[in-house]
């Protein structure tokens, strides 16, 4: 699969690795930065996951930064962009299968490596329910608001 990776400086030292985990585990990695530590701002590269998936070029994204939120609440600032901040394998895994998450969110401040390596492998292995008609009819419901509350964006859908 290949996946978009990104942080800020805080989150830098867990995306280091989580991107060598998942590159092992044979995921083709498109690591966005930050490339090291130097303070930065988490909306830029929040920005930068999005695109990636908006334009196709990734199926999923991954974003890291201090608590997680910083970024998730960028990414979710995107047309098509269903990021989900999870600390817990559950969450990782059902929040794709109900919702079609496309960008796992983790804390590097808040969770360890080794949790973390198991909430991105959930996450990769889920796909979504589309057979369930309940979960196919609530990502319509968000994607109505979407529409109806981003109208210059109206129309815009991912790519894949
Ligand atoms: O964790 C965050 C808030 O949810 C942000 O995305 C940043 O990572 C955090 O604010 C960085 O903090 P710093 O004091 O500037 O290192």
């Amino acid at each position: 699969m290949k996946i978009a990776i990104a942080s800020d400086h805080a989150g830098f030292p867990l995306k280091e690795e989580v991107r060598d985990h998942i590159r092992k585990l044979g995921h083709e990695v498109h690591d966005l930065g930050a490339y090291n530590t130097e303070p930065s701002d988490y909306p830029d590269f929040a920005v930068l996951v999005g695109k990636e998936l908006m334009a196709g070029t990734a199926e999923r994204g991954i974003l890291i930064c201090g608590s997680g939120v910083g970024v998730c609440i960028a990414a979710n600032k995107m047309p098509g962009v269903r990021a989900g901040m999870c600390h817990d394998t559950y969450s990782a895994h059902q929040g794709v299968e109900h919702d079609e998450m496309n960008v796992l969110v983790l804390g590097a401040r808040i969770i360890g490596s080794a949790l973390a390596f198991e909430c991105v492998e959930s996450y990769l292995k889920a796909e979504f329910i589309a057979t369930e008609e309940r979960f196919v009819r609530r990502l319509n419901k968000v994607r109505a608001i979407e529409k109806q509350y981003m109208p210059s964006v109206a129309g815009t859908t991912l790519a894949s």
